[in-house]
């Protein structure tokens, strides 16, 4: 008989399942395939009362790719925000930023900013939020050390995972949110054997019955190569309005004369960084599929 449950972690090659009555267990996918994230619905098979083999993952309203230069992953499933965490100090990269909004929106899933470390003043880096502001995207500056309660009603009803540099307060804000249940999360990997590896796993912790929250380990780089280029363009919010008004249909918006695109940048309506963002981008995509 299979049971349903849900990955609440997953370390490399083992996932622990959440079943509907509260039970955890360690579970491996039929053959090689490992392509299961945190935030999976699963059909399980008890293999003992501890472990289980996944035998079907049921259809996913969202998935989160990451890639790299070899292969794309799934960071996670069913997730409906990313929670971006940046923090006054130290100063973040708006290049990893971008990437995560790219990855968003081609997920259909809704981006938060957040400026962590809002204690620690720096003019700068609220002029750089102010910007995403303008695009749409909710900012919200945030002391983590302090509180986290301004954050839950950004949370609510939402299965979030929150993305950021190292450094910049993930754990703080975990901790804030979720005091006990973390360390609970620690006993039960260590019970099931894959304590070893929680520090790089992703986890899935519930917040309330319809609220949840996913924390991945530290993301340094954020490779996009699975996304092609018409995504591309439309990852890129203020570009919409004028995308299918160039002159030629196959435009790139990279150097072509009568591109709607390079004319809003050259108007000030898109901001150069951004344009800058999406030419690199596209260019490692090529790279990748063409060279
Ligand atoms: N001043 C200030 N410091 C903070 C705040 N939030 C976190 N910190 C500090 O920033 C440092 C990094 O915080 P962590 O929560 O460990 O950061 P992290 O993003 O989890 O980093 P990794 O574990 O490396 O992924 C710690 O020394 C925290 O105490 C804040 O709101 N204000
Ligand atoms: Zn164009």
């Amino acid at each position: 008989m299979l049971e349903q449950g849900l990955i609440v972690a997953a370390f490399g090659k083992r996932y622990n399942v959440e079943l509907a009555d509260g039970r955890i267990l360690s579970c491996v996918t039929r053959g090689k395939k490992v392509d299961n994230a945190a935030g999976d619905r699963v059909s399980v098979k008890l293999t003992s009362n501890k472990e289980g083999v996944i035998e079907k993952t049921a259809e996913r309203d969202t998935l989160l790719y990451r890639s790299n230069a070899f292969k794309s992953k799934i960071l996670a499933a069913n997730v409906t925000q990313i929670l971006i965490v940046l923090a006054t100090q130290p100063s973040f990269y708006e290049d990893l930023l971008n990437r995560c909004l790219i990855a968003a929106e081609a997920a259909g899933i809704r981006a938060v900013i957040i400026l962590n470390k809002s204690d620690l003043p720096n003019p700068d880096a609220l002029d750089k939020l102010a910007r995403y502001a303008q695009l749409g995207y909710i900012s919200l500056p945030l002391n983590a050390k302090a509180s986290v309660d301004a954050l839950r009603p950004i949370l609510a009803g939402h299965t979030s995972i929150l993305v950021g540099q190292s450094g910049m307060g993930k754990s703080t804000i975990i901790n804030g949110l979720l005091p006990e249940v973390r360390s609970k999360t620690q006993e039960i990997s260590t019970t099931l054997d894959s304590g070893k590896h929680t520090t790089t796993a992703t986890h899935l912790y519930h917040l309330d019955n319809d609220s949840a929250i996913i924390d991945s380990p530290g993301l340094q780089e954020f490779g996009l190569y699975h996304i092609d280029s018409i995504a591309l363009e439309y990852a890129f919010v203020e570009f919409r309005p004028h995308i299918g008004h160039c002159k030629f249909n196959n435009c790139t918006h990279t150097h072509e004369p009568g591109c709607m695109i390079l004319q809003a940048v050259a108007k000030g309506e898109i901001a150069p960084a951004r344009h800058q963002i999406f030419q690199q981008i596209r260019a490692e995509n090529a790279v990748h599929i063409y060279g």
